[in-house]
């Protein structure tokens, strides 16, 4: 479903991701682990199209993202392609980015209807749908600030659903939250694990939430993944010292 080939980004002489391989399968849950400044957020960045890249090729849903075939050859992506790959995939950040002016049931609608162009009528009724998958039906005409940190987080999950996206990519999604409102992101975010055939790309440093949830770990350190296996294995015997000593700063920080 997506597929990193030898992908290079910088940043001014910095380069961030290097040469980096890197799949995931449809319907696959992937969590990244890896220390700050390592590369994760930079990688679902680029395929939300918000960042470019320096060198390589992604595919994703068998398509070039930042290229696309033109009379056999490959060809940096016209705003129209790019447009059109930006609807396989959504994205939850770490702050949720609502719209403070709107209800919660038009940050959800807004999209539907002025970027996949649905009635009013359709929008609501997705709108309605995920609110009721997070748990927030009531509170569809409240303003952003009405809510806790754990319900807005909660609105922009339903938002980020309501294209009706293949793929979520989520980029540290409680980190902005107090402790106790954790719990409440993490279960709507696992329940959409189980119960949704969903491709998913999950940064997190809630390492007990992503041994549940994924099904594969990518440890990436400088640009590059060192250790990917499923969580049992990469959690309890990571074969790689530079892992070893992530996971071990981790337990005691
Ligand atoms: N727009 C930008 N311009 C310049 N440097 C950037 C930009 N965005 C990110 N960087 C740098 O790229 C590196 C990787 O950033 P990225 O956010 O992907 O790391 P991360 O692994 O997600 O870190 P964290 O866990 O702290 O969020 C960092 O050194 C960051 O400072």
């Amino acid at each position: 479903m997506i597929k990193f080939e030898n992908v290079t980004k910088k940043f001014g002489d910095v380069t961030i991701l290097d040469k980096l391989n890197f799949e995931v399968a449809k319907n696959e849950k992937v969590t990244i682990i890896g220390p700050s400044g390592s590369g994760k957020s930079t990688i679902l960045r680029i395929l939300m199209t918000l960042e470019s890249i320096d060198d390589g090729i992604i595919h994703v849903a068998g398509k070039p993202l930042w290229h696309e075939y033109k009379n056999a050859q490959t060809v940096p992506a016209s705003e129209d392609h790019l447009r059109q790959m930006r609807k396989e995939m959504s994205m939850v950040f770490q702050q949720f980015n609502l719209f403070p002016h709107m209800t919660v049931r038009r940050n959800i609608t807004e999209a539907p209807i002025h970027v996949h162009k649905l009635s009013q009528k359709e929008a609501n009724e997705l709108a309605d749908e995920y609110l009721d998958l997070v748990g927030l039906s009531e509170h569809a005409d409240k303003f952003p600030s009405q809510l806790s940190g754990g319900q807005q987080q909660r609105v922009a999950i339903a938002r980020a659903l309501a294209t009706r996206p293949n793929i979520m990519l989520f980029d540290e999604p409680t980190s902005a939250l107090d402790p106790e409102l954790v719990g409440e992101v993490l279960s709507v975010i696992q329940r959409l694990a189980e119960k949704h055939d969903l491709t998913m790309l999950l940064v997190t440093h809630e390492m007990q939430f992503a041994r549940q949830i994924s099904d594969r770990i990518c440890f990436i350190d400088k640009g590059n993944i060192v250790e990917e296996g499923p969580p049992e294995e990469v959690f309890t015997s990571p074969k790689e010292e530079r892992t070893q000593a992530f996971l071990k700063t981790f337990i005691q920080s």
